[in-house]
């Protein structure tokens, strides 16, 4: 039914221009004094368009659709254009005399040409005359029975409107419907893709698989009904989600971007390359999304797949590596440290037994201030402020006063080449762009233990991170270190930055530890650079100074 009253609605809108104006011109051409001016609208239907047939056709197939007298056209659109629904004036057709159009009438229907968008309604067919008024011979004498034209929804000047207000989700389902109710029958039990190519080769031995895929597609088209370009899209984009889903697993339909719908439909760089990337990272994406996004599973219910959680607690709680399942940070150090323990802090907490109250990272860490303090950042000049709205540093707003932290794009990876652990960039971060701050205890007095020496502001103090800190602790040292530590005077109190120096998506991430560490430290440097400062360690004079840069 809805879709029958949108022919009808289409037919109608389309018929209303040249109808004004055809009977526009037939009025100024008609003698004033020439009767009652009758509309007699008719139409037939054409279902053969070659020209032998068409004559016999349109006989055979014409309708009276309405008899129409414009006198009381005249009348009504009078009280239209005074506010009143012409429609409801209806009754006046029988009961007042009918006039013959006059010349003063006229302009009415001319200005209907030009304004018609303004009047409300329009020339509209009139509810068609009862028979025994206006006789039409035809239907006294055929009696064929007509549609029944007269009670059709009005046309809503709105439609396009409504189409616009559909939600993109609401608009997919109506786009589904209608596609169902409008392609052809879809009997693919019938029809299969492979066997109709096998068929056709085994017809004709000399058609090569790619035309004789093309032929088989091309009269797919026909039978269901699409266009080549449409098969094809389709067939893409049907591919493509499975592809991914089967290399990468649900992680990367789920939260893909945007991007998805038309790397599917394009078919952009689906190589056999990439989808062994995507086999590579689909567990390190389903670490990333359990312990960030725990509750990600449950919307696979949707689909009847199963909703358990897999990996538990933080993000840096598994080590992922190439091949291999995630392992349990805890493990990749019982071999030194049995009983294992990370504690994962966002911001530096500060050892009272070295330090008593007194944060060593501030100026005048002794002062008790008393007064709200203005800060201006050392680097830029600018204000400094935790509040968002009237921070003005943008220095390193991903992690300072920025408002919203998000976690970092980095994982926890086991090395190849016997450094455990290290850090690997997901996402690239660009030349100067902050990764995060290196967070842990804020002691001093450590020795024999790797840790961060610091000259604070007022103090030297140390930062330690064996069993409690960030995702800094895990970074290796490299003699071509990819990011550097920056200090930085945020509000006073003194950070320590990892900037980078441009790092692509899958990099380990670097730093260099500098001379002073290595030259404490009988060990060989595995960074792999050729430009490596360590690594021939026991070739070293004992006392002997490494190389300095
Ligand atoms: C801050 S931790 C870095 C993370 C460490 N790989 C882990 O698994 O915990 C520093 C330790 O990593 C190892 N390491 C880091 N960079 C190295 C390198 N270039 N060569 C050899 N060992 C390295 C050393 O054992 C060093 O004591």
């Amino acid at each position: 039914m809805a879709s029958n009253s949108q022919l009808y609605d289409n037919i109608f809108e389309r018929i209303r221009a040249p109808l004004a104006e055809a009977v526009d011109d037939a009025l100024s051409s008609l003698h004033q004094s020439s009767g009652t001016p009758l509309l007699r609208l008719e139409a037939c239907l054409d279902q053969d368009h070659s020209e032998a047939t068409q004559g016999a056709q349109k006989e055979a197939k014409r309708t009276t659709l309405a008899t129409i007298e414009l006198s009381s056209f005249q009348r009504r659109r009078g009280t239209a254009e005074g506010g009143t629904d012409v429609e409801q004036n209806h009754s006046d057709q029988e009961t007042q005399p009918q006039r013959p159009l006059s010349n003063e009438n006229r302009p009415v229907l001319k200005s209907y040409r030009l304004k018609r968008r303004k009047v409300v309604g329009g020339l509209r067919l009139a509810r068609s005359a009862p028979p025994t008024r206006v006789a039409s011979p035809e239907r006294e004498t055929s009696r064929r029975l007509t549609s029944n034209f007269r009670h059709f929804p009005k046309r809503n000047a709105q439609t396009t409107i409504y189409k616009q207000q559909m939600s993109p989700f609401e608009r997919l389902i109506v786009g589904i419907w209608e596609q169902i109710h409008g392609t052809p029958e879809l009997n693919p039990s019938d029809w299969c893709y492979e066997e109709q190519v096998q068929k056709l080769m085994v017809e004709d031995p000399d058609l090569s698989l790619s035309k004789g895929r093309a032929t088989v597609q091309a009269q797919a088209c026909k039978d269901f009904g699409w266009s080549l370009k449409e098969l094809r899209n389709k067939m893409a984009i049907w591919r493509g989600y499975d592809s991914i889903r089967e290399a990468g697993g649900w992680v990367p339909l789920i939260f893909a971007g945007m991007g998805l719908y038309r790397f599917c439909k394009y078919r952009l760089g689906f190589c056999p390359q990439n989808i062994a990337t995507l086999k590579r990272l689909r567990l390190r994406f389903e670490v990333a999304a359990d312990t960030i996004h725990p509750e990600w599973r449950l919307l696979l219910s949707i689909i009847g797949k199963p909703t358990t959680r897999v990996y538990h607690g933080h993000p840096c709680d598994w080590v992922v590596s190439k091949d291999s399942q995630p392992i349990p940070l805890a493990d990749t150090y019982s071999q030194w440290t049995p009983a294992f323990r990370f504690e994962h802090l966002e911001e530096s907490t500060i050892d009272e037994q070295a330090w008593g109250l007194i944060d060593p990272r501030t100026e005048n860490s002794h002062v008790q201030w008393t007064l709200p303090r203005q800060f201006s950042c050392k680097k830029c000049g600018s204000t400094q402020s935790n509040d968002v709205s009237t921070n003005e540093c943008l220095c390193f707003p991903a992690l300072f006063g920025s408002g919203l932290r998000k976690p970092c794009p980095v994982q926890v990876f086991r090395t190849e080449n016997g450094r455990n652990n290290g850090l690997l960039a997901c996402c690239p971060f660009e030349r100067g762009a902050a990764i995060g701050e290196f967070v842990g205890v804020i002691t001093q007095g450590i020795r024999h233990l790797d840790v961060m020496q610091c000259s604070g502001p007022a103090v030297t103090y140390q930062i330690w991170q064996g069993h409690k800190g960030n995702y800094t602790r895990f970074i290796n040292h490299s003699c071509q270190p990819n990011s550097q530590y920056e200090p930085f005077l945020w509000l006073g109190v003194q950070r320590h930055v990892l900037v980078s120096k441009g790092i692509l998506a899958g990099d380990e991430i670097t730093v260099d530890y500098s001379d002073d560490y290595w030259n404490h430290l009988d060990k060989e440097c595995l960074c792999g650079e050729t430009s490596c400062r360590f690594k021939t360690r026991n070739e070293r004079i004992p006392g002997e100074q490494g190389p300095t840069r």
